[in-house]
């Protein structure tokens, strides 16, 4: 099907400067996007090279002072899976007990989490800190909220790269993880990998069965659930298509979040259907680290830095500094030796060291 442009934040810059800056200001002026910043865990999980503890948590250190209000930490996973997040329980335990300080109120860490087993080895760390899922600020301490996320994929064979089963056993598996997390208070975010194209499979993903797993999802008790362009193979007519679908499966904007890889350069385009779309959640990474061990090729998260630069340039919120995110995502990428994948970051800091 031919792909119509119905972007209405495009269309606003063919208009004059006056009227533009209008149409903008009046649509979007009080619209705040929220950022899932994701580089600690999903951005580091596949370099190759160990990445000291302490360099892991030096980066989430600085992500804190921001203005970033979640940051993925970590993830609970076997080691022989992903060998990059041995280092999670010790992190989760620093977090705890010394809680970055932070320009926000609260600051949510996220940990990723494939079974009950990966939630309660951080049920654990909670039990013996002492330190509840919602933690209250001190003299001494930020507020910190303790999160999990949970995966599952749109396509078998995804899920059996991914998670070594199905995905109605992967959907079986989230059940106990739910239900332990409510007792704990924990919040639960959900993923749905490949939900613009399958390594295995192929780009045409049927926006219903992701529509269909998402709901399901939230059904089963997740409080949010991040939509996943695992391949970086979603375009703007693909990704109009399924926010379509998860609007006609009764899914709400405030429970879905976008998170798009920018493997073919798609990443802000989409985000931009999106927004138009209402989407207000995005998941990203600082420096675009990032990559997937089962999407060969894969490359990281669309950069936060390139994320805010758009979403600013929309007349949009983030609450999170553009130049400080830039710095980090400079020093993150000299750390690991690594070229710096955001072109706004770069940009940033060129433009800084001019004046
Ligand atoms: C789900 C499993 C565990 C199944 O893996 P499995 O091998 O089938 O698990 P198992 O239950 O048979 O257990 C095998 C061994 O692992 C241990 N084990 C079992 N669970 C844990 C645990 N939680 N923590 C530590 N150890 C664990 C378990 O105790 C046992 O130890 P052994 O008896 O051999 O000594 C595995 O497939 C897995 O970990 N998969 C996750 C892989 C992963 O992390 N992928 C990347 C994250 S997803 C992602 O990046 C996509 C996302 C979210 O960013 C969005 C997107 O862009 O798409």
């Amino acid at each position: 099907m031919a792909f119509r442009p119905r972007l209405r934040l495009l269309s606003t810059f063919r208009a004059p400067l006056s009227t533009r800056r209008f149409a903008t200001e009046s649509r979007l002026a009080s619209d705040h996007v929220r950022i899932v910043e994701v580089g600690p865990r999903d951005g580091l999980q596949n370099e190759k090279k160990a990445i000291p503890k302490e360099t892991k948590l030096e980066l989430i250190e600085k992500l804190a002072k921001t203005g970033v209000t979640t940051i993925e930490a970590g993830s609970f996973v076997p080691a022989k899976w992903v060998p990059q997040m041995a280092s999670t329980a010790e992190i989760c335990e620093h977090l705890l007990t010394s809680p970055p300080s932070s320009q926000n109120t609260t600051i949510a860490y996220n940990y990723l989490v494939p079974n009950i087993k990966g939630l309660e080895s951080l049920v654990k760390i909670m039990d013996s800190t002492g330190v509840p899922a919602h933690a209250p600020g001190s003299a001494t301490k930020a507020a910190t909220t303790t999160e999990i996320s949970l995966f599952a994929a749109a396509t078998e064979a995804f899920s059996k790269a991914n998670t070594n089963c199905t995905i109605a056993e992967s959907l079986e598996r989230i059940k106990p993880i739910v239900a332990l997390a409510k007792t704990k208070d924990i919040r639960v975010r959900g993923y749905v990998s490949v939900a613009l194209g399958c390594p295995y499979e192929g780009p045409e993903v049927s926006p219903t069965k992701v529509a269909d797993i998402t709901a399901t999802l939230l059904e089963m008790g997740a409080d949010e659930v991040s939509v996943a362009d695992t391949t970086g193979m979603g375009t703007a007519p693909r990704t109009v298509e399924l926010l379509k679908a998860l609007k006609a499966a009764g899914i709400a904007n405030t429970d879905l979040a976008l998170h798009f890889h920018d493997t073919y350069g798609q990443a802000l385009v989409n985000t931009i259907v999106a927004l138009e779309h209402g989407v207000r959640i995005f998941d990203s990474s600082v420096g675009g680290l990032g990559g997937c061990p089962y999407s060969k090729g894969a490359t990281g998260n669309v950069s936060t830095e390139d994320l805010i630069h758009t979403i600013h340039s929309l007349g949009m919120h983030t609450g999170i500094s553009l130049e400080e995110m830039s710095q980090i995502g400079s020093w993150i990428s000299g750390e690991l030796g690594r070229i710096n994948d955001s072109r706004a970051g770069k940009a940033t800091l060129g433009r800084l060291s001019k004046i």
